[in-house]
This record gives C-alpha cells, structure tokens and sequence, in this order.
C-alpha cells in the first residue's frame, strides 16, 4: 500500500486498509475508442425511489451495476428493516426520508466514512414532519433509528448550503405526505443543478413543483408511474474529457450521454473546449475530439453548482501546468473524504503545493516546488473520484493507484474501459 503524503495531517490518522494497487502506463498520447458509460447514480437513485413510491410496474432501464445504485436496489427490495448503505451519500439521505414515511422500524447505517458524512438538516425536518429519527451513536451523524409515520407537511425553513441531498430526499417524499411541503432555503445553496434534477425527474413521472425564490413548493400529489430509461454519467464522462484534453490525439464516442442532459455536470463540455476538446452530439452519444492543442494561461472556476468534477479539473491543471483559482468548494470536505486535503496531498506528489487559501478554495500558481515522486502512488481515501480522476496521469509518465477498487461507486468498469484504448494496467 502507498501511504497517503503527509502535508494534511487530518488525513494522516485515517486507518486505511489497502489490500492492492495496479501499475498504469500508456506507450502513446493517442486515445480512440467507443465508450459505453456508466448510467448517472443521480438519476438511477432518484429514478428507483419514484418508482418505488408511484407503486411502478414498469421496468427501469440502463441501471449499471455500481455500488450506490445496486445499494439503493438492495435495500428497496429487501424483507429486513436493517440497511446498510456501505459509501453512498445520496442512498443514505434519500432512503432517510423515504422510509420516514412508511410505517415501520428501520435502522440505517454506513461505512465508518457515513458515520461522519453529516445528515441533521435532514433529520431534523423530517421529525418536524411527524417521523421519530433517533442518533444510535454520534448526534447529528448516521447510523439512525427511524419510527416511520404518516407524515403531515408544513412550510419548514432548511439550511440548502451543507448538502442538496437533503432537500432532494424532502422533495421526493413530499407529494406523498399530507398537505404536501413547503421549503424554505436559507443560506447559499450548494449544487443547485442536483436540485432541479430532482425536480425534472418528478416532473417526467407527472408531479408539478415551482420554485420562486428560496421557496420550493410541492402540493400533495400522486405520482404517475412509466418505464424509464437512465442516460450516462456526467461525472463519469469528465474523466474522458480529462484525457481527452491530456492527450495528443483524441477521437472518443461516449455512449447514452447526452449533450442537452439533466444532469448539471454536463456544464464540463463548454469548460473544456478552452483545452481543444470539441463536442458533437449524435443521437445516441456524444463525440468528443482534440481539435487544437491549446489550454487557458490560467483557470478561474466556481464548483458550487458542480463539486463532483473539482478533482478532474485539479489534477488536469496540475499536469497541463495552468495556474487555477477554484472557489465553490466548501463541501469537498464532507464527501467520501477529505477531497480538499487528499488532492493537495496526492498533487504534492507531482511536485504542485496546492494552497487552501479560504475555506472552499483551491490555488495553484503553476510552480513545481515539491520534490516530485518519480513513480508517484497515489493514494485513494475510499474515494472513488480520486483514483478516477487521478488514472489519467499515466498519459505523461507511469503511476500507481492504491486500492483502485474504490472506483466500482460509480463506475465499475472504468480500467476495462482504460485498457479499451491503450492503457497497460497490471497488479503492483
Ligand atoms: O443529489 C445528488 O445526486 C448528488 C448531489 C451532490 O451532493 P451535495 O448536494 O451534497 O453536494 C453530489 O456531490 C453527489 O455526488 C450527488
Ligand atoms: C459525493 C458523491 O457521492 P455521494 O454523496 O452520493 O456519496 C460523489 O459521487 O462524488
């Protein structure tokens, strides 16, 4: 196991049991390929808990096997009132607000990462409902007991800026309980475009919402039920923008995405057009091309709409050497890790000390002062979005990645795909 870098210490008294790493390296900066993409864990989740309360017979379609969808899957058809949602965030908030609402006893807990992930904005409101949601170790973190009930809404005022998923998970339940629900945002709300999706998704299964102002209003409604096909991951398609802009040459077709998406993510094809990376819709994928080789003197960017691609664009700035500036980050550090201080100890590796200037921000000058590693490991903090937006790296020189399993959260297939266009991946 390669032990994480040590300028953070918060991460330092992390136990991590690491059982393996592989060796990446790529003879070329070429990459051609077809690539068929995982289906959105946003969509997927908010998908199954629709169906799940418009009582749907018809089949949902494209779910990939990933972890936090196959969770939400698990635990929606289970027969036990004992759920463990291992590392994902979204399964928890939502499935806390869905099982608010059916009456029963239900305990939900995670991986020892969720017990710190904070879920008391949404705990809160639901027993302002009429749920009774009891702390059975940390107060204000999972796991949870919870007494579901027949909920009653009101107009209840919710803190939007720790976590959207909170208000999602309320907007979803919200046409099933009586009197439907009011909410009122307080404070900046963070990844607002998972907000609308939400509310999109609801719209597409027949249930009206309007939002004015810092006012989301849902009446008492019932859902239509529908078949429902689930279109590719956003998130996981800036890895392959991330290379495409890395590489020399690049002609990528990714499959089941969409240009116009209702993900908010899709925001990265005109970000990285200021890399030479072009986009053309097909009417079942997206093409992405190298046209110019070229890259911004510097990168300004605000993540608040978009937290879940700020390690792409980090560690691809880091290695096309632009200066950044990102702001928006304030949650990053209630993710599946630390993301703030676990890229500013993987990029010192590459020889960037990356500075947290304030509270949700990242800067770089552009300078390597560090010394750098000549086969840097990289390590992954249970952390997915590490090890995939780090695996591009090895376009410039051969890099290791510890526990690079992490990735089966979201994208399951994600080195097959690698090794698909060129990439030599073996066990290190
Ligand atoms: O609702 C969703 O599907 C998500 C919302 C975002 O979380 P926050 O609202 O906590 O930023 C995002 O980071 C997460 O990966 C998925
Ligand atoms: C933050 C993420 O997921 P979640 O909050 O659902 O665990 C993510 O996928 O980057």
């Amino acid at each position: 196991m390669c032990k994480p870098e040590t300028q953070n210490s918060k991460l330092k008294t992390e136990n991590f049991q690491l059982t393996m790493k592989y060796r990446l390296s790529k003879s070329d900066k070429i990459i051609r390929g077809s690539i068929d993409l995982p289906s959105s864990k946003s969509i997927a989740n908010r998908a199954l808990i629709i169906h799940a309360l418009s009582y749907s017979p018809y089949p949902l379609k494209n779910l990939s096997s990933s972890d936090d969808i196959d969770v939400m899957q698990q635990v929606l058809t289970s027969n036990t009132n004992q759920f463990d949602i291992g590392h994902a965030g979204t399964a928890m908030r939502f499935l806390t607000a869905f099982l608010s609402q059916i009456v029963g006893q239900w305990v939900i807990t995670g991986s020892e990462r969720m017990k710190q992930r904070p879920i008391h904005v949404l705990v809160d409101a639901l027993n302002a409902l009429g749920a009774k949601i009891e702390y059975m170790e940390k107060e204000g973190f999972p796991p949870l007991k919870i007494w579901g009930s027949h909920l009653k809404g009101q107009v209840l005022e919710l803190d939007g800026s720790v976590s959207s998923q909170y208000i999602s998970a309320l907007l979803m339940i919200a046409p099933v309980i009586e009197g439907g629900l009011t909410l009122r945002l307080k404070n900046k709300v963070t990844s607002r475009p998972y907000i609308e999706l939400t509310l999109k998704l609801m719209k597409q299964f027949g249930v009206r919402s309007v939002w004015k102002g810092n006012e989301i209003r849902v009446d008492e409604q019932a859902y239509q039920a529908r078949e429902f096909t689930v279109e590719a991951d956003w998130t996981g398609a800036s890895y392959w923008y991330q290379l495409a802009a890395l590489a020399n040459e690049a002609e990528i077709e990714l499959k089941n995405l969409r240009l116009m998406s209702l993900q908010g993510d899709c925001e990265i094809a005109s970000w990285f057009k200021a890399f030479g990376v072009d986009s053309k819709a097909t009417p079942d994928s997206v093409i992405i091309t190298k046209s110019a080789d070229i890259q911004p003197k510097h990168l300004q960017l605000n993540f608040i709409e978009n937290p879940d691609v700020a390690q792409t664009m980090a560690v691809l700035c880091v290695l096309k050497k632009v200066p950044f500036h990102f702001t928006g980050l304030e949650t990053l550090k209630i993710k599946e890790t630390d993301r703030i201080a676990a890229l500013q100890n993987e990029l010192a590796k590459f020889g960037a000390d990356i500075k947290e200037p304030k509270h949700g921000e990242l800067q770089w000058d552009g300078t390597f002062t560090l010394p750098k590693d000549e086969l840097p490991c990289m390590a992954t903090y249970h952390d997915h979005r590490m090890a995939l937006a780090f695996a591009p790296a090895a376009l410039f020189q051969p890099i290791e990645i510890d526990d690079p399993e992490v990735v089966t959260k979201s994208y399951p297939h994600y080195y097959e795909h690698l090794k698909q266009v060129g990439f030599e991946i073996v066990p290190a």
